[in-house]
C-alpha cells in the first residue's frame, strides 16, 4: 500500500483524504495547530516535516493546506526524496517558482481541481472559446463561506485555458460606471454556505447564450482524484505533473 502523509490534515480536505484513502495508508499528518491526532493519525508540525518523512517512511505527500505550509512541505520533500501532490491553491509568483524549484528534485503533481469533470468541462471551454469567437465571456465561482483564496484556483485555470484560445482580460467584479470592454472577461466569486465548489463560463452573442459549469458535491472528489494522483506518481522521475497526465493515462 502507497504511505501516504497528508499536509493540512487538521482542515476539511485533510479529512476528505483520510476517509477516501482505502487503497493507500496515511501515515502522518501536517498541521500548526497543537493536536496528537486526527482519526488515529499522528499529527506533526511542518517544520519537523523531514525528519517525519523519514520516520514514518512515507512514498507520497498530499497536501492540502495554505501556500505557505505547502512549500515548506514541498521542500522537507526535496530534501528526502519524496514525491508531492500539490492541491492548495492561491499560491502567487514567487511560490509557483519555488514549487518549480522543487520539481526538478522530485515529482511534483500540482492541480488546482481533482475532479474528473472539471478535466472535461476544460476541454469544452477551449473548443466553445475557439469556436463562439466573438461571444461575450462571464465567469463565476461559488464556494463556501470559509475559503480563503479568490478567485478560486480552478478559475484561474479556467483563465489559462480561455487566454490560449483568446486575448481576454479580466476584470474582477464591476462597480460604478463600468461598461463592458469587447476583449474583458468578468470573473466573479461568491462565497456562501458550504457549497463545495461550483464553476460556470456564460458565451452570449448572437442571440443566444451558451452556459458550461461544473458542480462539485462533496469534497470526496477531490481527495479521491488527489490519492489516485498519489497512487499514480510515486516511483516517476522527477519533474512537474498535471492531473490531466493521470485521467488520460
Ligand atoms: N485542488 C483541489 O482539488 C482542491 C483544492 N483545495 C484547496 O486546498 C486548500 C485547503 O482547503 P480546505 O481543506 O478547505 O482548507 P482548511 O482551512 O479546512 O484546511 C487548511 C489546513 O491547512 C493547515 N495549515 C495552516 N497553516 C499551515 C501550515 N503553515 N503548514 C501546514 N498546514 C497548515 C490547517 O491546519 P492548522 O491551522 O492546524 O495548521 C488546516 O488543516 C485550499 O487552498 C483549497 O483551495 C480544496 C479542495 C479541492
Ligand atoms: O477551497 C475549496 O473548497 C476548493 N478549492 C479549489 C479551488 O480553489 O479551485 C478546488 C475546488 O473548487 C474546491
Amino acid at each position: 500500500m502507497t504511505r501516504v502523509a497528508v499536509n493540512g490534515v487538521t482542515g476539511q480536505m485533510g479529512g476528505a483524504v483520510i476517509e477516501a484513502a482505502t487503497d493507500s495508508e496515511v501515515v502522518v499528518g501536517f498541521a500548526t495547530s497543537d493536536t496528537d491526532g486526527v482519526d488515529g493519525v499522528p499529527v506533526v508540525h511542518p517544520a519537523e516535516a523531514a525528519a517525519a518523512l523519514r520516520e514514518y517512511d512515507v512514498d507520497v505527500v498530499v497536501d492540502f493546506a495554505v501556500p505557505e505550509g505547502a512549500l515548506t512541505v514541498a521542500e522537507a520533500c526535496v530534501e528526502v526524496g519524496v514525491s508531492i501532490v500539490v492541491g492548495t491553491t492561491g499560491f502567487d509568483e514567487d511560490g509557483i517558482g519555488r514549487l518549480k524549484d522543487a520539481s526538478e528534485e522530485v515529482p511534483l503533481l500540482k492541480a488546482t481541481n481533482f475532479s474528473q469533470g472539471i478535466q472535461v468541462l476544460q476541454r469544452l471551454i477551449s473548443e466553445a472559446v475557439g469556436t463562439l469567437e466573438d461571444y461575450d465571456l462571464e465567469l463565476m465561482e461559488t464556494h463556501h463561506n470559509r475559503k480563503v483564496d479568490a478567485p478560486s484556483g480552478t478559475a484561474s485555470s479556467i483563465l489559462d485555458v480561455i487566454q490560449e484560445e483568446r486575448d481576454v482580460e479580466p476584470v474582477y467584479g464591476r462597480e460604478g460606471h463600468a461598461p463592458r470592454e469587447d476583449d474583458e472577461i468578468g470573473v466573479f466569486a461568491r462565497r456562501a454556505g458550504d457549497i463545495r465548489g461550483e464553476h460556470e463560463l456564460v458565451l452570449a452573442g448572437n442571440d443566444e447564450v451558451l452556459s458550461l459549469s461544473h458542480r462539485a458535491e462533496d469534497r470526496g472528489v477531490f481527495a479521491a482524484g488527489a490519492l489516485d494522483a498519489a497512487a499514480w506518481l510515486v516511483g516517476r522521475d522527477a519533474g512537474w505533473y498535471a492531473f490531466g497526465d493521470v485521467v488520460d493515462a
